[in-house]
């Protein structure tokens, strides 16, 4: 187990600068990096393999310096989102292609291979040839062959996001199983937030060439430093409210805050409660999997609440015009 360790990360070209000022996945630890197409995840995956070479900045292994270490001496897997399997070699050969290379003695290259085989499920596959497995089997092989080399280090680079719902979820789960059954360091890429929680210790959200903000998945969902990692989490309630003596107020909806002048209140959907009452107006109301999600109007702004649907004090059928509004849980952005 190593920690994988950025300092002082700078990389520019014409219309994009990456910069990190520090950034690091602990000894085991699954790290994410969550953000919209174009942010610099993949750009930071490939300083890390050494793909790629920073204008400035420090990459470290432990204690090591790795700035000058060769990719293929950096002991790294890698999964990449299109599988890159050789399709002319069978089940086997790609698997033991990284420890061919290495030049290691054929009986521990079969011995790993079925180990890498067994770990990801894909046992009594070895003849087939990636043109006989579906996607989901594709990628299985594909990180058969990122671990079969012992590295000290796995990265992936949406590997799910080619493939279908269910199957991803499905192998998210697999990814997440075998990541803690090895211990291995692993910094994982997608811009799916939902995956990003299901499947990290911590989740780096990065923005336009920087990360917003680092935390564990329930951190940056209830409390976000920024709107931008508030918004793309999920959706959130965000208002801007002048307290007084403390407080803030929304009509009846209020919240004790500490402090006075301009705040932003944050708080999830989910956070929302509706009981009886005359807080704010029903603007409408849309049915999702045993839940109801309202907009629900208090004093010309809207507020979004999400409730199960065992949840709610009347029936769908029979909806009051108004409701009681109460947030359990709230935050202050910035
Ligand atoms: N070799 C390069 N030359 C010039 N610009 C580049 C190069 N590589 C990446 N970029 C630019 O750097 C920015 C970040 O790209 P990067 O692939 O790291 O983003 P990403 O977050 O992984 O996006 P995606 O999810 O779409 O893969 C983009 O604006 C891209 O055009």
């Amino acid at each position: 187990m190593v920690r994988v360790r950025l300092e002082g990360i700078k990389m520019s070209w014409e219309d994009f600068q990456l910069d990190i000022p520090h950034l690091e996945a602990k000894a085991g630890e699954f790290l994410t990096l969550l953000g919209p197409s174009g942010c610099g995840k993949t750009t930071t995956l490939r300083i890390i393999v050494g793909f790629e070479r920073p204008d400035k900045g420090a990459v470290y292994f432990g204690e090591k310096l790795m700035n000058h270490v060769p990719p293929y001496e950096r002991n790294i897997g890698i999964v990449f989102q299109d599988y890159a399997l050789f399709p002319h070699m069978n089940v086997f050969d790609n698997i033991a292609f990284g420890l061919k290379v290495r030049k290691i003695p054929r009986n521990e290259i079969e011995k790993r291979v079925i180990w890498a085989l067994e770990l990801v499920g894909l046992k009594g596959f070895e003849k087939r040839y990636p043109e006989q497995l579906s996607g989901g089997q594709q990628q299985r092989v594909a990180l058969a062959r990122a671990l079969v080399i012992e590295p000290q280090v796995l990265l992936l680079d949406e590997p799910l996001s080619n493939l279908d719902a269910k199957i991803r979820e499905r192998l998210r789960g697999e990814i997440k199983r075998i990541q803690r059954e090895l211990g291995i360091t692993t910094i994982y890429v997608t811009h799916d937030q939902e995956e990003a929680m299901a499947i990290s210790d911590r989740i780096a959200v990065m923005n336009i060439g920087k990360v917003e903000q680092i935390g564990t998945p329930l951190e940056l969902y209830y409390n976000p430093n920024t709107e931008f990692v508030a918004q793309f989490l999920g959706l959130s309630n965000i208002l801007e409210l002048r307290a007084v003596e403390g407080k803030v107020c929304l009509g009846e909806l209020c919240f004790n805050v500490g402090r006075d002048g301009k705040v932003k209140i944050f708080f999830r959907p989910e956070s929302v409660y509706i009981e009886e009452g005359k807080t704010g107006e029903i603007v409408s109301y849309e049915l999702l999997p045993g839940r109801i999600r309202f907009r629900i109007d208090i004093e010309g702004t809207i507020i979004i609440a999400e409730r199960f649907l065992s949840e709610i004090p009347f029936s769908i059928k029979n909806l009051p015009k108004r409701v009681g509004v109460r947030v359990k849980q709230f935050s202050i952005i910035g």
